[in-house]
Order: C-alpha cells, then structure tokens, then sequence
C-alpha cells in the first residue's frame, strides 16, 4: 500500500508539475513500461492518453509482444498506436537505428494528434547503468550526465516520472497487482555491457551499500545543475569570443577562453563541441592538447581533430576548419594529358610559353604530396629540405600535407607556390619550356 501511495503520488506530482495534459505512454511490453501503464489507468481518464508502441522487428516474438500490449489496450479501453520496423540499415549500430525510429515515430504520432507529453518507463536502475557506462567509455562530464526527469522534445516534452524508483520496486507493484508483461530474453545474456552491469556488477555493488541507486540519482541531479550553471557562463565567455560560424569553419578570440584556469578550459571545450553544428566529435586527449596549444606561445600550432578537420591557433584567435584531404598516392602524369588531382584539373604542355624551364624533355613526369626527405635544389648545386622551405616560408604544418609536387625523372621541379627550379637553373645552358596548368571548365 505504501508503495502504490508513493508511486501514484509521484506520477500525479509529476504529470502536474510538468503540466502534461495529453499524454502518450512509450509501452515496450516489458514490466517496467505495464507498470507505468497501469499506473496512468489510475490515474488519468483514458480521453487523456494514449499508448505507442513499436516493433523493431528484431526479434522473432516481437510482433506477438506487440499484439499483448494491443489486446490490454483493447481490453482497457486505451487508444493505441503502432508501426513496425522494416527499412533496417546495414553498417550502422543496430540499436542506435532502431532508437532513432523509435523516437521519430513517437514524434509524428505526437504532432498528428496532439499529444504534449511522451511518458517513458525509464527508472534509477536505467539511470544508474547509464551512468556507469559512460563513465567506464569516456568520463566526460557531458556524457555522464544520464537522463533528466523532463527534456524538451521537439516542441512537446518528455517526462520519465519513475527516474527515482528502483527496477526492484516496480517488479514489487507488478506482483502485487498482478500485471502480466512480456520477458526479454535478451536481459539474461552478458554480450552487452549494460547486461553484464546489471547482472553482475550492480548486484555488487549494492551489497556495498543498499542506497547506491538513489546516490546515483542525487549525483546526476547534481551534476546537471553544475553543468547548467556552467554552461550559462561559457555564454558570457562565447559572447566575448566573437565567433564567426559557416557550415566549414568557426573562429574566435582566445583571450576570453584564457581568464578560465586549465580544468575550467577542459570543460569549456566539452561544452563548445558538443553542441556545435560542425559534426565533430572530440576525445579527452584531444582537448587536452588545445589547451597546450593555446597556454603555449606558438602561433599556427595546430591539433588534428577527427575526420580531417583541425584545431588552429593563430596569434589571438583559433580556427577550427577542415583540412582538405590529401591525395598521397602518387600519380604519373603524360604531357596534354588532364589529371585531376587533390579536386584541381591540371595539365603539363610543352610550349613555349611555359613557366617551367628545364634542361632536358623529362620521360617520367609525377605528381604528388610530399614526402619525408623531399629535398630541393638549389642554384649553387646544394639541396635544401623541403620541410625547411615550409618553415622559411611560415607555411603552417597542417597545410604542409596539401602542397603539391611535380617531379621530372624523380627531381622536385616545382612545388605549389613555395618553388620552381627555373629560379635556380644556370642561365647559358640549354633550357626547355614546359608549361603547368591549372585547367578552367
Ligand atoms: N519498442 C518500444 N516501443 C515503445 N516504447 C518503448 C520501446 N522500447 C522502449 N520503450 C520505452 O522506453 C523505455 C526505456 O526502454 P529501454 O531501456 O529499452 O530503452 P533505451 O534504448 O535504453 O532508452 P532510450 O529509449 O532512452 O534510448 C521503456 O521503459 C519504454 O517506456
């Protein structure tokens, strides 16, 4: 009795908090998401809810699960609604698919017929695997943070009104009511990590000491009002940056970024990447060498981030853009002959309006990026490095990679803007002009 007071309590305590007014109740079919359904049958009148739930199709039984919620629902009198996975994607994370699904039919169902609140059964167990997960893959306060009680969703909401209950406690009012659910076998098998969480460590764990849910609860509400607080001065700190955002770059002055100490940076730079349009995603390392970069005094020192792009600090200001990709195949080129390469068109003609001049018809022409120990000659016989031109020639380490290199029979000839032979060629000998171009369609 106690329980079902403290349980129908709190749902009434939050769907009045959150003002839900017509609500959708996500039901899997599992004992969780009956109980919170039986709960809502005590306590909202059936023209004010309705029941989703969807079949992911993934399982032989899954279309029989769904058939059980349908015939309670029918028996109880509670609208349904239902839709069945078939589209599944190849190469991506099956659960992560099936989610997303999920979730956007949740949405369509919400907007077609009004519903302002999606209740979901999630509860402290769910919260606190969440949070061990997370802690175990990344430790970034961002991603530990697990579910709050109410997010938006798209314009409605969701509400989780079970957060502070235990999978045990509900497992209690399912027997004490008797409310028949569906078994997911896949709960029992330890190939998931959550799975192994739940059936072996937790159990452990709790033996420690028996509040251990409700501390993970206190320590995610915690945590979230931390990072609210925080995020509310990055604001402030955003403001005073002076960002400039397209779709391919963002920059911004680093002073504002350098009144915060190094621990208040790491968080910042969590916080900045995170939610920014530029699909990036950063590891801890990562953020950690940006601060180097920036704490340091070097101008055009630069992180590599993932999927080519990078973190460039210039004297005040950072850019983070995308790198061209390099291609570092070499190619061979023959003369008239277009070859496309790194997205440009060129071409080599043997003209006399050629800017490049040799002193004999090269039989092998290439093309390609550079290499370690790429050396250039120079007009008193000697050879210079290649990585020392770039440095001469302030050019920055990330860009280094894109420069193109042309080669007559293995000799650098020409190298994008920063050299050409001909400059070093002894006037008097006999010479060729042989031209490089850019093709314009
Ligand atoms: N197929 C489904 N149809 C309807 N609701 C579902 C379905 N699967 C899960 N739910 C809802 O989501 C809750 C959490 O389920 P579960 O723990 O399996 O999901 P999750 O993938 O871990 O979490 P999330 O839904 O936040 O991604 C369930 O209690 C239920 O309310």
């Amino acid at each position: 009795m106690e329980l079902d007071n403290k349980l129908l309590g709190t749902l009434r305590q939050k769907l009045d908090n959150y003002q839900a007014k017509k609500v959708l109740v996500a039901v899997s079919g599992g004992v969780d998401s009956m109980v919170l359904l039986h709960l809502i049958g005590r306590v909202l009148d059936p023209s004010n809810f309705a029941v989703v739930d969807v079949d992911h199709n993934l399982r032989p039984e899954s279309a029989s699960e769904v058939k059980f919620v349908k015939n309670y629902c029918a028996e109880n009198g509670y609208q349904f609604f239902t839709t069945k996975w078939r589209k599944k994607p190849k190469n991506v994370g099956m659960e992560a698919a099936a989610r997303s699904f999920r979730y956007a039919f949740f949405k369509k169902i919400m907007i077609k017929n009004n519903f302002d609140t999606l209740l979901t059964a999630h509860h402290n167990n769910d919260l606190a695997e969440n949070i061990l997960m997370k802690m175990i893959r990344s430790g970034n306060a961002y991603e530990v943070v697990s579910l709050k009680e109410q997010r938006p969703f798209g314009k409605n909401q969701i509400v989780r009104p079970l957060l502070n209950f235990s999978k045990r406690q509900l497992a209690e009012y399912a027997d004490i009511h008797d409310i028949k659910h569906v078994q997911d076998e896949t709960n029992f098998d330890n190939i998931t990590m959550r799975n192994r969480l739940r059936n072996n460590i937790f159990p452990e764990l709790q033996k420690e000491n028996g509040q251990l849910l409700s501390h993970f609860f206190f320590f995610n509400q915690q945590l979230n009002a931390l990072i609210d607080l925080a995020k509310e001065q990055f604001k402030a700190i955003e403001r005073a940056m002076n960002l400039e955002e397209t779709l391919q770059q963002i920059s911004g002055q680093i002073k504002p970024i350098l009144q915060l100490n190094k621990d208040q940076q790491t968080l910042f730079w969590g916080h900045f990447f995170t939610k920014r349009h530029l699909d990036i995603s950063i590891s801890n390392r990562q953020i950690d060498q940006i601060i180097e970069v920036l704490i340091g005094d070097q101008s055009n020192a630069s992180v590599d981030l993932e999927d080519s792009w990078c973190f460039i600090r210039t004297y005040d200001q950072f850019v983070v853009k995308r790198a061209t990709l390099a291609n570092l195949e070499a190619i061979d080129v023959k003369i008239n002959q277009v070859v496309t390469f790194n997205g440009k068109k060129l071409k080599i003609t043997n003209d006399d309006s050629g800017n490049l001049i040799v002193d004999k018809i090269p039989q092998n022409i290439t093309l390609r990026t550079r290499r370690d120990g790429d050396k250039l000659l120079l007009s008193n016989g000697k050879h210079q490095k290649l990585s020392k031109r770039f440095i001469n020639e302030k050019i920055p380490e990330y860009e280094r990679k894109n420069y193109l290199v042309l080669l007559f029979d293995n000799q650098i000839v020409w190298v994008e803007k920063i050299y050409n032979m001909s400059d070093y060629l002894k006037k008097g000998n006999k010479h060729y002009k042989i031209n490089f171009v850019e093709v314009k369609e």
